[in-house]
């Protein structure tokens, strides 16, 4: 019988259409006779508000819901700076289809060893000694906290940065629900190592009433539900200090609240030294959840942006979109086999030093994808 995926294929804005053909190239690779991808592309981020005035239609989020996984780039960019207003603006699209599927997990693993051992130890900013064994991944709460919370905005402003803006507020808030299913999923993937990884559990417990409640809840769920998994709580401030001093000290689960999980994987790209090789998976819960009541969902975006300024010029570098194929087949495809390829792969070409500028190579975007899919 042939197996057929619906991918929904969101390209977005600046170098996303880009790395986003490399990742396509090396997932049509894995087209067999027995396996198809129904590919269907559509618009999100600033070329959306273009085309359609919204940043994501209801359209493009009915499709996503629809589709066995969603492949994004990246959106954003200076033209649409001044459109940016919560949920409007290109990186709202984003969040709006963060919502719209229940995605609550944004997974972001991080180690001195992936996707290649040469990239930390040429780029690191930090000494060899200090980054050798890292091995973390951050779980970062996805569709709660200050980015879904209520906003106040001075209504008269017509232009960011041209008229004075007043006050401001985001409401941060979490309910016990949220901050369960995130513990738990984070549980879980502890308990998939052996033996199983700590949770360090990030917080502003000694400041934020949203982390309090945080802290409590996470306690509670781990030591009931998970009592052989062992629970650290760690104040996200001295955490990042902990991630460039003694990151190791982190190796485990790094669960975060939405802001502070943002921060500290942006940070985390520091550990190898660049953005551009870092995936990430958005998921609604693991493979074989037994408490999912509707279809898994899996977004699967890198964890940099529209890098406006490289865009069209076909140096990005694909390898964070081309790691995210990885993360899908693991995650929503059941590949894992073929998600271990194409990690080999992107190992492979990495370490042979054919790499784009911004690991100090001369390769282009379609050299570095084109080298992937022969080294499949
Ligand atoms: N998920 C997303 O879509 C996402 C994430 C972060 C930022 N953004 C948006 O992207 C725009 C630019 O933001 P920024 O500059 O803070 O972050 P960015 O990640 O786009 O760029 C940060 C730096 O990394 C470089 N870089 C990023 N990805 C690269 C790649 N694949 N290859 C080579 N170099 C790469 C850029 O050139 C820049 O020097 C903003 O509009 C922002 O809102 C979007
Ligand atoms: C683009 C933006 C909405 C997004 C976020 O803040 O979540 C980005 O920074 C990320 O890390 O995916
Ligand atoms: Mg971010």
């Amino acid at each position: 019988m042939v197996k057929s995926h619906n991918i929904l294929v969101l390209p977005g804005d600046g170098i996303g259409p880009e790395v986003m053909a490399e990742a396509v190239k090396v997932l049509e690779t894995f087209e067999t006779s027995e396996r198809k991808f129904q590919l269907r592309q559509e618009l999100i981020g600033g070329c959306s508000i273009d085309a359609t005035g919204k940043s994501v239609t209801e359209e493009v989020k009915q499709a996503a819901l629809n589709s066995d996984a969603v492949l994004f780039a990246a959106v954003g960019g200076p033209k649409w700076d001044n459109a940016r207003r919560g949920l409007d603006g290109p990186e709202g699209g984003l969040l709006q289809l963060r919502k719209a599927m229940d995605i609550y997990a944004n997974l972001r693993p991080c180690s001195a060893t992936s996707p290649s051992a040469s990239i930390a130890k040429e780029f690191s900013p930090f000494r060899e000694k200090i980054i050798d064994g890292v091995d973390f991944v951050v779980v970062r709460e996805n569709c709660g906290g200050a980015y879904f919370g209520r906003k106040v905005e001075d209504p008269t402003y017509e232009n960011m940065g041209l008229i004075d803006i007043l006050s401001a507020m985001d409401e941060w808030g979490y309910s016990e629900e949220e901050i369960k299913r995130v513990a738990r999923l984070s549980a879980e993937i502890a308990l998939r190592h052996d033996p199983p990884w700590p949770v360090i559990s990030l917080d502003k417990a000694n400041v934020l009433a949203s982390s309090r409640l945080w802290r409590r809840v996470v306690e509670k769920t781990i030591a009931e539900e998970y009592p052989q998994v062992k629970l650290v709580h760690q104040l996200a401030d001295s955490a990042s200090l902990i991630m460039a001093t003694n990151p190791r000290s982190l190796n485990g689960v790094i669960l975060a609240d939405n802001t502070f999980g943002d921060m500290l994987s942006d940070q985390a790209g520091s550990i190898v030294g660049t953005l551009g090789v870092l995936p990430s998976a958005s998921l609604n819960g693991l493979p074989g959840d037994k408490n999912l009541k509707t279809r898994p969902y899996g977004l699967y975006e890198p964890t940099h942006g529209s890098a406006p300024t490289i865009a069209g010029k076909n140096i990005a570098n694909p390898v964070a979109m081309i790691l995210c194929v990885a993360q899908m087949f693991r995650y929503s495809l059941d590949m894992e086999r073929e998600a271990q390829q194409v990690e080999d792969a992107v190992r492979k070409v990495l370490d042979s030093g054919l790499r784009t500028p911004d690991l100090r190579g001369k390769s282009s975007t379609t050299e570095v994808g084109d080298a992937i899919v022969a080294a499949l």
